[in-house]
């Protein structure tokens, strides 16, 4: 049976504003609605941020995320929730208050730490309030090899180091860690590592050429949020997910002057481009 408007799951972000488009709150709300959910947000902070940088970072005032945040928890049934950029150490305080004050479920943290361009998006004293106080609300985290080297000291060089990082990670208090190997040179393969204290699960796919890739950390926990709402499991959220984020990475838009946004829409698109013909 199609599901009637009435019935999409109701996910939110809590993060902060792409002006460009590719990553942020924009890129959570357009994953959301290719996934047939009913995207919400509490914007945290706004970037003047294009293609090739962010060129200025405004905070949102800490009792102005709490009335985001408390207008959309109070009135609507959040299924799910995903954190990106978080800012100052302030403004993860203010954000994991709302998260246990609402009981929301199926928290997808996302520790964001800086741009693809190296571009701080987050105060170096936040880390610290991210490890301590964020980290424990997480169902599943998903860092990628910078932010695990921020928070655990633990350096990834190679797929075999993948598993010391989750363990490392898990330690720190989420129910589920996802390591992202995106960085990983010279791979032929983009390999994740999904981690419960238990259960290693490696997720794999092919590595694309392209270098249009703004906004994937973003894309990628937006949709682990949007299955996780629809309910499933986090082993298939994850890997339904890597699915949805390896399309979007092949057919990046060559959009702006710098690095170019992933296409959010691929599965809608009639004819998808092969990798070579991506590739700069
Ligand atoms: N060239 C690529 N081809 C295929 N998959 C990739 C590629 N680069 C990254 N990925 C995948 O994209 C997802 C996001 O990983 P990545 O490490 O790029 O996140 P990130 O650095 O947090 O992104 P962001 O810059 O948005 O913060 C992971 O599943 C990773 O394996
Ligand atoms: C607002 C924002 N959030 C996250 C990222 C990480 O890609 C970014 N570049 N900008």
């Amino acid at each position: 049976m199609a599901t009637t408007s009435s019935d999409l799951p109701v996910v939110l972000t809590i993060a902060g504003s792409d002006s460009g488009g590719g990553a942020g709150i924009q890129a959570d709300l357009k994953t959301f609605q290719e996934h047939d959910v009913f995207g919400t947000s509490v914007i945290v902070a706004l970037t003047a941020q294009n293609t090739l940088g962010v060129h200025g970072v405004h905070e949102v005032p800490a009792d102005f995320v709490t009335a985001q945040l408390d207008a959309v928890a109070s009135d609507m049934d959040v299924r799910a929730t995903k954190t990106g950029m978080l800012a100052t150490s302030e403004l993860v305080h203010t954000v994991v208050k709302g998260i246990r004050r609402h009981g929301l479920t199926n928290v997808v943290v996302d520790p964001v730490a800086a741009s693809k361009h190296g571009d701080a998006l987050l105060a170096p004293e936040a880390l610290a309030t991210v490890r301590d106080v964020l980290l424990p609300v997480a169902t599943i985290v998903t860092p990628n090899l910078g932010e695990v080297a921020l928070l655990t000291g633990v350096e990834v060089t190679g797929t075999d180091d993948l598993d010391k990082a989750a363990e490392a990670m898990k330690a720190l208090g989420p129910q589920w860690v996802l390591i992202k190997g995106g960085h990983l040179p010279d791979n032929l393969e983009a390999v994740d590592l999904l981690f419960d204290g238990e259960r290693m699960i490696e997720i794999a796919t092919a590595r694309s050429a392209s270098t249009d890739t703004h906004g994937t950390g973003c894309t990628l926990s937006s949709a682990i949020a949007a299955n996780l709402a629809k309910g499933m499991d986090v082993p298939s959220a994850a890997q339904v997910a890597k699915d949805y984020i390896t399309g979007a990475i092949t057919h990046g838009l060559r959009i702006g002057a710098g690095i170019g946004p992933v296409d959010h829409g691929w599965p809608r698109r009639p004819v998808p481009p092969t990798d070579d013909a991506q590739a700069r």
